[in-house]
């Protein structure tokens, strides 16, 4: 006997939701996750009717499903923004150059405007350069730093008001745990953080609309959306990832 759909009570059951249990057919799972979004960014208040926001872009599962998501509840709900995807090609070949390739076709799928800015044009470097000149072994510390000047000085490039990014539960739940190991009290509070707090000169606020979205739901809808992503792990893993936290305060930098 075929399970149906505990919400609607109509459809066959096509998942088990992770978050809660319940039995739900395609409909009803998309509506579910697509409407818990929506309650994340109205109760956080997370933007103003107007505000030009950047959707980080890195054509993975994560920022897939926030570009789909963020354009669909932008129309449906009429929050008036204006959405753009923002990128950030780090230069490393066989892996960045092949998502954005990604990051491209989402482009033209979500008819939005797209905006890549390259670690060789901001800094002269392309990861792979740095990797070439300081070794496998010294790279974290040197990458960490090139990462956390852009996470302050890309967003200017793009004139955006706000950026997200698809962080998700099961990164925050993962950088609490890494913070707690180094007993980071300071920047245990402020990765839990939604939006960052401290807005200094030039540095755009950023958000995360997929706080509370279990990473393999994020999956689950990607894959019953079909929608287009780029599932290929990064050659330099620890090092890529990007942070989830407020980088624009605090004690200094992550130990490898
Ligand atoms: N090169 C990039 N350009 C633009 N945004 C990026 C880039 N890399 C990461 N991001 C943003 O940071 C978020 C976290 O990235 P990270 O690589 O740590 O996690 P991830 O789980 O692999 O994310 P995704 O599935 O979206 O690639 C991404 O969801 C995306 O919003």
């Amino acid at each position: 006997m075929p399970v149906l759909c505990s919400s609607c009570g109509d459809k066959r059951a096509v998942l088990k939701r992770p978050k809660t249990g319940h039995s739900l057919c395609k409909a009803c799972f998309f509506w579910a996750f697509e409407e818990e979004v929506h309650q994340t960014i109205v109760t956080a208040n997370l933007f103003k009717h107007g505000e030009i926001v950047g959707i980080a872009a890195s054509g993975g599962k994560d920022s897939t499903v926030l570009a789909h998501v963020m354009k669909l509840l932008n129309e449906r709900f009429n929050y008036g923004l204006e959405l753009m995807l923002l990128s950030v090609d780090e230069g490393i070949s066989g892996y960045r150059d092949d998502s954005l390739e990604t990051v491209k076709r989402n482009q033209e799928q979500y008819e939005l405007p797209l905006k890549i800015v390259s670690y060789e044009e901001l800094y002269g470097w392309t990861m792979d350069a740095i990797v070439k000149q300081v070794g496998r072994k010294n790279k974290l510390h040197l990458l960490r730093r090139v990462q956390k000047a852009g996470a302050r000085q890309r967003s200017p490039h793009a004139k955006v008001d706000k950026i997200c990014t698809g962080h998700n539960a099961d990164d925050i739940a993962e950088t609490v745990v890494m913070n707690v190991l180094r007993g980071d009290i300071a920047r245990l509070r402020r990765c839990t953080a939604i939006s960052t707090s401290s807005e200094g000169e030039g540095v755009v606020p950023r958000c995360k609309p997929l706080k509370y979205a279990y990473e393999k739901e994020i999956v689950l809808y990607a894959y019953f959306k079909k929608l287009d992503y780029f599932s290929t792990e990064c050659i330099y893993p620890q090092c890529l990832s990007w942070p989830c936290e407020d980088l624009s305060e605090g004690p200094g930098e992550r130990q490898a």
